[in-house]
């Protein structure tokens, strides 16, 4: 589950950003829509804590997440949240499978490679798994980095533009993925876009 309320930010003292409450739970989905330059990320980036509100108030998992140091909110977001970013970034130097099990690393988790491969089968990209990220496709690239984040089976997804660069079945095949998964976690689902093909495929969506 996942809350907020009030929350407000600013990067510069003249430009306030007042975002809407969005209240997202377990099993739920929900779609934030805006136009570029909106926002989006800016919300994404709090709800994942990397970025600290002026005001308001955030809740993950029924824990009401306020005041916690950077190394906190690190350990917070490893354990709780699963964030696919809209450019994937991953270590170029290790394999997609060594990818993964850093993830479970930095969760604070056992490395659990025979997870890893099943989460890349049902992902479709289990004949990459020994390849360096920069020599898979886009498409592929956005699948690990879907993969990476459900690894530690999260309770809160975060997606930004998971589909922004996929073609129109790819675009549909990345989002049935990602409400499958996190159904089967029992996770909540925030994705944020300006791609209005989500449109049909969330019922609950939020405009920014
Ligand atoms: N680190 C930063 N410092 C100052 N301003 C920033 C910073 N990051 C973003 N902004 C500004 O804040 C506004 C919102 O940015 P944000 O990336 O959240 O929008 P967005 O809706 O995700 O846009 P897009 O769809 O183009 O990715 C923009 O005007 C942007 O220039």
């Amino acid at each position: 589950m996942i809350q907020t309320r009030d929350l407000t930010f600013a990067y510069h003292p003249d430009k306030q950003f007042r975002f809407p409450d969005i209240h997202c739970p377990d099993r739920d989905t929900l779609l934030i829509l805006g136009r570029s330059g909106r926002g989006k990320t800016t919300f994404l980036h709090l709800l994942a804590l990397l970025l600290q509100p002026q005001s308001g108030e955030i809740t993950v998992a029924d824990q009401a997440i306020a005041g916690l140091s950077a190394a906190e909110a690190a350990r917070f977001r490893a354990g709780h949240i699963g964030l696919i970013y809209q450019r994937p970034h991953f270590v170029h130097s290790l394999s997609v499978l060594d990818n993964l099990l850093m993830a479970n690393y930095l969760g604070g988790r056992k490395q659990e490679p025979a997870k890893a491969r099943q989460l890349a089968e049902s992902l479709g990209f289990q004949e990459h798994l020994h390849k360096k990220t920069h020599q898979l496709s886009l498409g592929e690239q956005q699948r690990v980095g879907i993969a990476r984040a459900l690894v530690n089976e999260p309770k809160v997804i975060l997606a930004d533009e998971p589909t922004s660069s996929l073609d129109d079945e790819n675009c549909h095949q990345v989002v049935e993925l990602l409400k499958q998964r996190s159904g089967e976690l029992g996770a909540s689902l925030v994705v944020v876009t300006h791609d209005g093909r989500l449109k049909e495929e969330f019922q609950r969506r939020v405009e920014l």
